[in-house]
Formats: structure tokens, C-alpha cells, sequence
């Protein structure tokens, strides 16, 4: 039986990155994704504004809702400032096993916990399970139909404060219409729209980035 895509982008971190070089896997991937195969990383141009946020923010305690092959776990997790740290969850467990090796081959283990699982289910646990009290950023990256029932249930949870950022993917391709109307609505919250393209594309997407009001 053949390789998945993600396997096949494993290789080619492990073929063309250096262990311990986390821009050196990211180089990797994005020319993977330009001249191989496409794949949904957040990529080179959307991740540049990825990487502005973070550093803006730079989180104590961030988390990212869909890891995939932990691109963008490496794009934040190489930004962090020393001794924070990133929760990422993924419910493929296929992606996971892949984006493991990725973390790991960027020398970033010991700043991200991948945890596997359905989001759901596992942000009603964070405060208890992984000694959480709020997230600085929360980066949705996951599946466009969870972005705003997530949302509600990180609010609910009290796992955001005064400030806390939301930074969102794919709010115009494939499209997340609740979430929108949701964030830029809602007196809890400051959005505003990063315009940029669908990742290896010319197609129209952005990021949403949204402050909680508290
Ligand atoms: C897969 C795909 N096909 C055509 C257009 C867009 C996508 C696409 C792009 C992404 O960045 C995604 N990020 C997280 N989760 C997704 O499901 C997802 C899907
Ligand atoms: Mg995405």
C-alpha cells in the first residue's frame, strides 16, 4: 500500500530540513507544498502574518486548534519566548504520528504538547488536565464548521481574559460564515480582517484576528 501525503511530507522535512532548525523545516515544507503536492499548511504567505501576531503577543500559554502536520506548530513554537508554551489538538490520528515526527525534527518538543482528540471534548479539560489558567493566543486552524462552537466553549470555560487574541485561518476559503458574523458582531469582541490567498494559491483567503474584550 502507497504513503499518505503527510508521510510524503515527513520525507521531505526529514530529506531537505536540518534537525534542530525549525525555518529550515518550514523551507521545506513550503517548497514541498510549491513544487510537489499541495497540502493544507497555513503556508509561506498567510504564515508570515501568523508569525507577526505571535510575536506581538508573545504568548506564555497558546493554543492551536488543528495541528495537521505541524506546520504552523513549528511557525509559532520557534517564535515563542522562553519557557512558554503551545497546546496543539489534532483528531486525526494519522496527522498527529506525522506532525510528531515534524515537532520533533524541529528540536521544538519541549515548547509544544500535542494532544489528540476532539476539540471539543478536550477544552473543557485544559484547566484541569494541563494546569491552564488562560491562553494569550488561540490560533483555529481546524475544521471550519467547529471555529465559533469552540469559540463559545473556550468563553465558557474561562480560558480567555481581557485581551486574549484569536487568530483564525480559512475565514474565506473554504469559509467560516458563523464565525464571522460571530467575532465582528459581537461587543466582546475587536475584529479585524488580514486579507492574503489560500495557501500555495492565487485564491482569496485570510486570517481574522479578534481580541476578547472580556
Ligand atoms: C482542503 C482545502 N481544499 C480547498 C480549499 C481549502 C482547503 C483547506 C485549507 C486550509 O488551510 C484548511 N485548514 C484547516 N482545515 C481545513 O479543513 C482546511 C482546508
Ligand atoms: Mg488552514
Amino acid at each position: 500500500t502507497g504513503s499518505t501525503r503527510p508521510q510524503r511530507l515527513l520525507k521531505a522535512v526529514q530529506k531537505n530540513a536540518s534537525r534542530g532548525d525549525p525555518q529550515s523545516v518550514i523551507s521545506a515544507i513550503d517548497r514541498f507544498c510549491h513544487s510537489s503536492e499541495w497540502a493544507m499548511n497555513v503556508g509561506d504567505e498567510k504564515g508570515v502574518i501568523l508569525d507577526s501576531v505571535v510575536c506581538e503577543v508573545s504568548p506564555g500559554c497558546a493554543l492551536e486548534l488543528g495541528t495537521y502536520c505541524g506546520y504552523s506548530t513549528v511557525r509559532i513554537g520557534r517564535l515563542l519566548p522562553p519557557g512558554a508554551k503551545l497546546i496543539t489538538l489534532e483528531f486525526n490520528p494519522d496527522y498527529a504520528k506525522v506532525a510528531r515526527q515534524v515537532i520533533d525534527f524541529a528540536g521544538l518538543q519541549e515548547k509544544v504538547l500535542l494532544v489528540e482528540g476532539p476539540s471539543g471534548d478536550l477544552i473543557p479539560k485544559m484547566k484541569e488536565q494541563y494546569g491552564i489558567t488562560t491562553f494569550d493566543l488561540v490560533f483555529l486552524d481546524h475544521w471550519k464548521d467547529r471555529y465559533l462552537p469552540d469559540t463559545k466553549l473556550l468563553e465558557e470555560c474561562g480560558l480567555l481574559r481581557k485581551g486574549s487574541i484569536l487568530l483564525a485561518d480559512n475565514v474565506i476559503c473554504p469559509g467560516t460564515p458563523d464565525y464571522l458574523a460571530y467575532v465582528r458582531s459581537s461587543p466582546r469582541y475587536e475584529s479585524k480582517y488580514f486579507k492574503s490567498h489560500l495557501e500555495y494559491t492565487k485564491v482569496e483567503d485570510g486570517l481574522e484576528k479578534s481580541i476578547f474584550l472580556g
